[in-house]
């Protein structure tokens, strides 16, 4: 059944996500999953395979929270945690969370930004799937796992649709599981 799930998923990537050449700067093939997300089927299938990663072999979720980071992450994120019957946490960039926040300074393939996390975004020991589109650099989700462990929570899993092997960025992520749907 997960391995259907994640063959669905890989044909749909494979099919629907683009290469925009130059964007959003001369030298980056920016991966564009605009395509999958407007295709119903698509963008299920890589719900629910990203949902079998935060699944025991009885089906029963194996974390407590969901991340997402903004924009992207936010997109796939929080249907994931819908799907897995737990609750989303959101991280974003400098200045949008109205409360007391952590923060965290990274570089990302084209520039450089400040992610944010609520203080109390998680109960102590918490298990967290943190989910986004792409893995670059591993900047982004580098950071976003150092603002888990600094709430007292565990990135036990960072599952991304592609990874941009090339710039080797699991490399950063440390003991942090990376799974990965595509590698292009
Ligand atoms: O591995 P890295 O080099 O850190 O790059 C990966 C990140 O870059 C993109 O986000 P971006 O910051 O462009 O934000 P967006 O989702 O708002 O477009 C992407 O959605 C990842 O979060
Ligand atoms: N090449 C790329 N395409 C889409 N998102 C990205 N984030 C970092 N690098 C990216």
């Amino acid at each position: 059944m997960a391995t259907q799930a994640r063959d669905r998923a890989v044909e749909a990537l494979t099919r629907l996500v683009r290469d925009i050449p130059d964007f959003p700067e001369p030298g980056i093939v920016f991966k564009d999953i605009a395509p999958l997300l407007a295709d119903g089927a698509g963008f299920a299938a890589v719900i629910s395979a990203l949902a079998d990663l935060g699944r025991d072999a009885d089906g029963r979720p194996v974390v407590d929270k969901v991340v997402g980071m903004e924009a992207r992450g936010f997109i796939l994120a929080a249907p994931v945690a819908v799907e897995l019957g737990v609750g989303f946490v959101p991280v974003r960039k400098a200045g949008k969370l109205p409360h007391e926040t952590h923060r965290v300074a990274y570089a990302l393939e084209y520039g450089e930004a400040v992610l944010e996390l609520h203080q109390d975004a998680f109960t102590p020991g918490e298990r967290v799937l943190v989910i986004d589109d792409v893995l670059a650099t591993g900047g982004t989700a580098r950071a976003t796992c150092e603002l888990i462990a600094r709430c007292g929570a565990r990135a036990v899993t960072f599952a991304v649709l592609m990874e941009l092997g090339f710039l080797s960025g699991r490399a950063v992520l440390g003991d942090v599981p990376v799974e990965v749907l595509a590698t292009v």
